[in-house]
């Protein structure tokens, strides 16, 4: 593929920095950083994940998404309170929430819903480039943000990641292939996370996440994210003492996404 194809990935960043201009015009990031300020206190998002994994029992992140680029709508009857008291019940140890409105059809409120109905740490699930999605997802009540390597430079990885703690929260960096994790590595965070997906394509692979485990240090958690769907790929992923999930295909498309949970992780 060329270098200037436009995949989806870089339409979606595109968008970001659009979103960004536009954003800034209506609330300047001065007034963001004081709305920030007065947000609820951050829950410990890592440390809930290396508790969880800790006992050996699955760290879950469960995902609440509407929908996606590469599957369309996944769900119709779409509460993310209600979602996320089901997934608290049902044994998750962190929520991922969608708040990207021209590809996933997200909301900055589903989060603040979702949080304020549980009491589980959140992370935004964006994509995040500059310093102004930062402090935003903080003034609505995030405790961890998503970094993902292959839309950011070196410097403003480590710069949003510096960002991100000074402002109390947690950061998952995600890569999907060596070159990315050598870079994201350079950053001083514990959890990274592994996307079976290449953004660019969709191919989902789940290879991914066992191929990158031999260059990653032990003091890191693994997460390994993208295409879990059925108890086979839990245990593959277990068999290469991975233990720790994102997943919202799975859960999003059932009737109950808590059930879902429990049987595809605690039965
Ligand atoms: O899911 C997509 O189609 C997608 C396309 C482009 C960029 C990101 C995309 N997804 C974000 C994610 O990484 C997933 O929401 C997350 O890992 C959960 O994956 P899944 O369990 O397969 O829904």
């Amino acid at each position: 593929m060329s270098n200037d194809t436009p995949t989806i990935l870089k339409k979606i960043v595109q968008r970001k920095h659009e979103e960004v201009a536009e954003r800034s015009q209506v609330t300047p990031i001065k007034e963001l950083y004081k709305t920030a300020e007065k947000a609820r206190s951050p829950r410990l998002f890592t440390q809930a994940m290396l508790d969880k994994a800790a006992t050996g029992q699955p760290a879950v992140i469960a995902e609440i998404k509407k929908a996606s680029p590469s599957k369309g709508i996944l769900r119709e009857n779409f509460i993310p309170a209600e979602i996320a008291l089901r997934y608290e019940d049902c044994g998750a140890t962190c929520l991922s929430i969608l708040t990207d409105r021209d590809f996933f059809q997200g909301q900055e409120k589903f989060l603040m819903e979702a949080r304020a109905a549980s009491s589980l740490p959140v992370i935004r699930k964006d994509f995040i480039v500059d310093p102004y999605q930062v402090v935003e997802a903080r003034a609505i009540n995030a405790d961890c943000i998503l970094l993902i390597a292959a839309c950011l430079t070196d410097k403003q990885m480590s710069e949003l990641n510096l960002l991100a703690h000074e402002l109390g929260m947690d950061v998952l960096i995600e890569v999907h292939n060596r070159a990315e994790l050598d870079r994201a590595l350079q950053v001083p965070n514990r959890l990274i996370g592994i996307n079976n997906r290449d953004l660019h394509t969709f191919e989902v692979k789940l290879e991914h996440t066992w191929d990158l485990l031999p260059f990653i240090p032990e003091d890191r958690l693994v997460i390994t994210e993208s295409g879990i769907l059925n108890r086979e790929d839990v245990t593959a992923m277990q068999a290469h003492q991975v233990n720790a999930f994102l997943v919202g295909e799975a859960f999003m498309r059932a009737e109950d996404p808590g059930k879902a949970l429990k049987e595809l992780f605690f039965s």
